[in-house]
């Protein structure tokens, strides 16, 4: 199964809708992949606070409308990125929308853990309250949203729930590359899963984006590494590694559950 990791560069001198059309050319390039994964809020930039309401869309707005008809040409599943949702009722969310290669929203994952604390994203976004995974016929994804990457009880949810690889699309900052590396090659190894952890590169909101999006195999093997402008990662998964990877070493199996507290100290 072919998978293409696009690192998007997020320029605050191109407009949103530039970047849409220009990312969806590049979507419709990869039509030789299986999956085609985009990064973290790429049309308004993860950072980029004082936008995300002027940029917030429904779920059926612009960039599903652009993203839905680039997975359809390319004929590809597209995990379009997150975007800015704004809810009917009123909340916005970081939404991760994930298209077939008939062009239908398949999924939409709304971020459980929102980054920034006591400001940005944290204050200005509702959480979101469902794992999500999506069924390829070669390989069930889970799905996570960058902060997402420092909650391992998020990944084994999904472990628990199928998943086989995890979709991790992010605007992780440049400061915190080391972490970046290291959480996705964990989440990889302890749960025997690939990881597909898409970044975006550049400068936005003056923070500076790690980029570096990286493949890791079930064995916490680095397939492939990105630098830190725009590129575009190819790389080709074999879902029958995930099962040799659990059989061979079944580690998974020996999780204790439902261990009992420590005594009260005396
Ligand atoms: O956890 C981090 O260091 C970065 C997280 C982040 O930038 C985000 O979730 O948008």
């Amino acid at each position: 199964m072919r998978a293409s990791l696009l690192q998007i560069a997020v320029d605050p001198d191109e407009t949103v809708a530039d970047r849409r059309e220009r990312v969806a050319e590049l979507v419709r390039a990869e039509r030789d992949a299986d999956l085609v994964v985009l990064p973290e809020l790429w049309p308004v930039g993860a950072f980029a606070y004082e936008s995300f309401a002027d940029e917030a869309e429904p779920l059926e707005g612009p960039t599903h409308e652009v993203m839905s008809k680039a997975a359809r040409d390319a004929g590809v599943w597209l995990h379009a990125g997150s975007i800015v949702e704004r809810d009917p009722d009123g909340p916005l969310y970081n939404t991760s929308l994930v298209f077939s290669p008939a062009g239908e929203l398949v999924s939409a994952y709304r971020k459980i853990h929102r980054f920034g604390f006591d400001k940005g994203e944290a204050v200005m976004m509702a959480p979101g309250q469902e794992l999500a995974t999506v069924r390829l016929p070669a390989l069930t994804l889970g799905l996570g949203t960058c902060y997402d990457l420092r909650f391992p009880e998020l990944f084994r949810g999904l472990v628990d729930a199928g998943a086989q690889a995890f979709v991790v699309p992010a605007g992780w900052p440049e400061r915190r590359r080391a972490h970046w590396t290291l959480l996705a090659r964990a989440r990889a190894v302890e749960n025997q899963a690939y990881m597909l952890a898409c970044g975006t590169a550049g400068t936005h909101a003056d923070v500076e984006q790690a980029g570096h999006s990286i493949v890791v195999d079930p064995w916490g093997e680095v397939l492939a590494e990105a630098g830190a402008g725009e590129e575009t990662l190819r790389v080709e998964l074999d879902p029958e590694k995930v099962t040799v990877t659990r059989d061979q070493f079944p580690a998974l199996k020996d999780r204790l559950l439902g261990l009992a507290p420590p005594r009260t100290p005396r």
